[in-house]
């Protein structure tokens, strides 16, 4: 087995401890509700940091933008700013955080207090059980964003179980065959959507794209067709379910947590890579962090 399958399996018992940190004092430096806060990261961490930002404005605890840790704009006034980073290595996360020094407070939720990030940081939040060997990030991801959920209340038991439903069900075969997957979501959903086309990328080479679920009419539904796979995480918008399925594609729309669904879609993306004879632990052109010269 690879390490990403075994890492795939083990989130809901890393969602159940991340959960019970959330009201204890690791979860300490995290925002308070009110605070206008900044959420950034790379690659996966940066669609965590989507997800996060949409959950935490959503239920009306406060403004919270997010950010790709290299687009972070100088100039706003954030009163926190959050960084998501497995390795704690990541070169655009670190030279952010020591930017922001002394001037806005920061915290880092990471797997590995051994790195820069910890002197980065003004607060650090370790989630070292959710580390991973893999290069493609599953367990550190959405343990991550379920201590950043329960931190805002809005983590339940239904989660894990439907976590261990997406773990248990079968894969069916049309989605193992799809030729191209478009992944959408809605407010927090977007980010697990574009969590979910980079998984399917990086761990099996697959075609994919995402987007908000409204803006798929104006434009991407044009490649829709026999064969392809529309995706959607949450609650679809109005008509168009049947509009996708009237170009022949595939409409999938899971009635698990959101968070569950992105288990599936990890599966769907391990059993694809082994499908096409692609080791998932050894992805084409990646490396677990990207660390750039000089930096
Ligand atoms: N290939 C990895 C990605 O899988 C990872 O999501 C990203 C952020 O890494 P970290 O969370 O360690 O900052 O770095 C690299 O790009």
């Amino acid at each position: 087995m690879s390490y990403a399958e075994t890492e795939t399996a083990s989130q809901p018992a890393c969602w159940r401890r991340a959960a019970d940190l959330a009201g204890g004092p690791e979860a300490v430096a995290l925002p308070v509700a009110g605070e206008r806060v900044a959420v950034v990261g790379c690659g996966t961490s940066f669609y965590m940091a989507q997800a996060y930002a949409g959950l935490r404005e959503g239920s009306g605890q406060g403004e919270s933008d997010a950010f790709a840790a290299s687009e972070f704009p100088s100039g706003r006034g954030y009163d926190r700013v959050v960084a998501l980073t497995r390795s704690g290595t990541t070169t655009e996360v670190l030279e952010l955080l020591n930017r922001l020094r002394g001037t806005t407070r920061t915290v880092a939720v990471t797997a590995d207090p051994r790195t820069p990030v910890r002197a980065a940081a003004d607060g650090l939040v370790v989630l070292d059980f959710a580390d991973e060997r893999s290069v493609v990030q599953t367990r550190f991801a959405t343990t991550a964003l379920t201590l950043l959920r329960a931190h805002l209340g809005l983590h339940s038991d239904a989660v894990v179980a439907d976590a261990e439903a997406a773990l248990a069900e079968p894969l069916p075969d049309e989605l193992l065959r799809s030729t191209q997957f478009s992944f959408l979501g809605r407010g927090w959903t977007v980010g697990l959507a574009h969590e979910a086309a980079l998984k399917m990328k990086e761990a099996s080479l697959s075609w994919t794209e995402s987007y908000p679920a409204m803006e798929y009419r104006h434009g991407p539904i044009s490649i829709s067709t026999a064969g392809t796979t529309t995706w959607m995480f949450g609650e679809a918008p109005e008509g168009l379910p049947e509009q996708v399925r009237a170009t022949g594609a595939r409409w999938v729309n899971g009635s698990l947590d959101p968070l569950a669904d992105l288990v599936r879609v990890q599966r769907l993306a391990l059993a694809r890579a082994a499908a096409r004879g692609l080791d998932p632990d050894l992805p084409r052109h990646l490396s677990r962090s990207v660390v750039l010269d000089g930096a």
